[in-house]
């Protein structure tokens, strides 16, 4: 499928962020057709999530198992394996360049399609210095895309700041998805590079991730729609 031909409710991924599967799995019974696309984060994973993951799969909609797979090439090639057999269309991994080969070798041959998470959106140049970087988040996510492209997996997490740059570095065939999305007015919460939907959109991001601004709303179904009307208009 081309990139035009996406609509922009295929562009929108619910992140459930629960501490349990009935939290999740009421949500996603309220937002019925208008959310086709389900993240399923480290929470919901401890909480059962891996069994309901098979059920959204099962149901019609497509998963995004967001574990940020980082360890010794030989366990991420096999989970990277284990999550292809489930059935799940996307899955994260830190961007180092040996955990995006293990990566791309455990997903080869399947639909899965893997994106390396560049600089997280809760990072700003003082937290990658507390962590030890020499390099601020800038200079990161440069290379972190330019690994992830080099290693052959499917594309990038990145924050809505980042997308034109991580654009221009891994190609129009690259996935770029972006998280750290505030509609205008939401709250940011732990969030620190962020931007709206329609400017993540405008700066070439393919998918937006969005949690909180959903999932807290007072009226979840009207803030999704809200978004996707927003996606379509930008
Ligand atoms: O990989 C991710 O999805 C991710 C990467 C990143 O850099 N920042 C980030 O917020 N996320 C995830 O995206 C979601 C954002 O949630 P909200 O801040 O509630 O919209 C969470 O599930 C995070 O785990």
């Amino acid at each position: 499928m081309s990139d035009a031909e996406i609509s922009p409710r295929d562009r929108l991924i619910v992140a459930l962020d629960f501490p349990n599967v009935a939290a999740a799995e009421a949500l996603v019974w309220q937002l019925g057709d208008d959310v086709a696309f389900y993240k399923i984060g480290l929470e919901l994973t401890i909480a059962g999530g891996l069994d309901f993951a098979s059920e959204l799969i099962k149901s019609g909609k497509k998963v995004f198992l967001d574990l940020k797979l980082h360890d010794i090439g030989n366990t991420v090639e096999k989970a990277t394996a284990a999550a292809a057999e489930r059935g799940v269309s996307l899955l994260t991994v830190h961007a180092y360049p040996q955990t995006l080969k293990a990566a791309a070798k455990g997903a080869q041959g399947s639909a899965l399609k893997v994106l390396g998470v560049t600089v997280l959106t809760s990072y700003d140049d003082a937290d990658l210095a507390a962590a030890g970087y020499a390099a601020g988040v800038e200079e990161m996510v440069r290379r972190r895309a330019a690994s992830a492209r080099e290693a052959g997996v499917a594309g990038v997490i990145c924050a809505p700041t980042d997308a034109a740059m991580v654009r221009a570095i891994v190609g129009p065939a690259g996935l770029v998805v972006t998280p750290g999305v505030r509609p205008a007015g939401a709250d940011v919460g732990d969030q620190k590079r962020i931007a709206t939907p329609a400017d993540a959109r405008r700066a070439g991001a393919d998918m937006i991730v969005v949690g909180r601004p959903v999932t807290a709303a007072a009226d979840p179904l009207a803030a999704a729609r809200e978004i996707v009307a927003e996606l379509a208009g930008a």
